[in-house]
């Protein structure tokens, strides 16, 4: 949370000229309802059911550049459905993550301590994400427009990259 999915993804589609997805807007559609108030009224059980629904359909139905939710890869249906495609990771220090959430509001899984939230988060899912990425960005103290930019030389390098999307 924080690292910049949805701004930088946005700024990278419309550099590569795609269209933008994210899942956390997918699942939103789906349920009628913000994110947090789907953790509020239904459980993280439920909405983790729906954006694993969101995710599968995105990358089924969707050629553009897709956003997913901070856990969304925590799910091991989709981590195996991302195999094969250009997953990018964008890597924040806790500082800054902190910076850019600020209080945590609409970050249901922020509430609370956001600063040891977002410790736990990071140590708890940065291996999960350094392991799926083809794609690995630093971008502390880097603008969003910076942070596309590196994005957008690097899926340039990556082999067979029509092939992957
Ligand atoms: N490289 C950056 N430098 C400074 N601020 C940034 C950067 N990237 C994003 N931000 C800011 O940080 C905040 C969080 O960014 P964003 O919502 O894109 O993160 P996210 O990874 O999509 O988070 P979530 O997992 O909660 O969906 C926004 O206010 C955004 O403008
Ligand atoms: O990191 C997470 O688990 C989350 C991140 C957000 O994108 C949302 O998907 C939701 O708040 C949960
Ligand atoms: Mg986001």
């Amino acid at each position: 949370m924080g690292a910049g999915k949805t701004t930088v993804g946005r700024l990278l589609a419309a550099t590569l000229g795609v269209t933008f997805l994210d899942s956390d807007h997918a699942v939103e559609a789906r349920a009628g309802k913000p994110v947090q108030e789907i953790f509020v009224d239904d459980g993280e059980a439920a909405f983790r059911t729906l954006e694993r629904e969101a995710v599968a359909a995105a990358l089924d139905e969707h050629d553009g550049v897709l956003a997913l939710g901070g856990g969304a890869v925590l799910d091991p249906a989709t981590r195996a459905l991302l195999e094969g495609h250009a997953v990018v990771f964008l890597r924040v220090g806790l500082s800054d993550a902190v910076k850019r959430v600020g209080l945590g509001a609409g970050r249901p899984l922020l509430l609370g301590n956001v600063r040891a939230r977002v410790k736990q988060l990071l140590d708890e899912r940065t291996p999960i994400y350094e392991g799926l990425a083809r794609i690995s960005v630093d971008t502390d103290g880097r603008s969003p427009q910076d942070v596309a930019a590196e994005i957008a030389a690097g899926l340039d390098r990556l082999p067979h990259r029509t092939e992957e999307r």
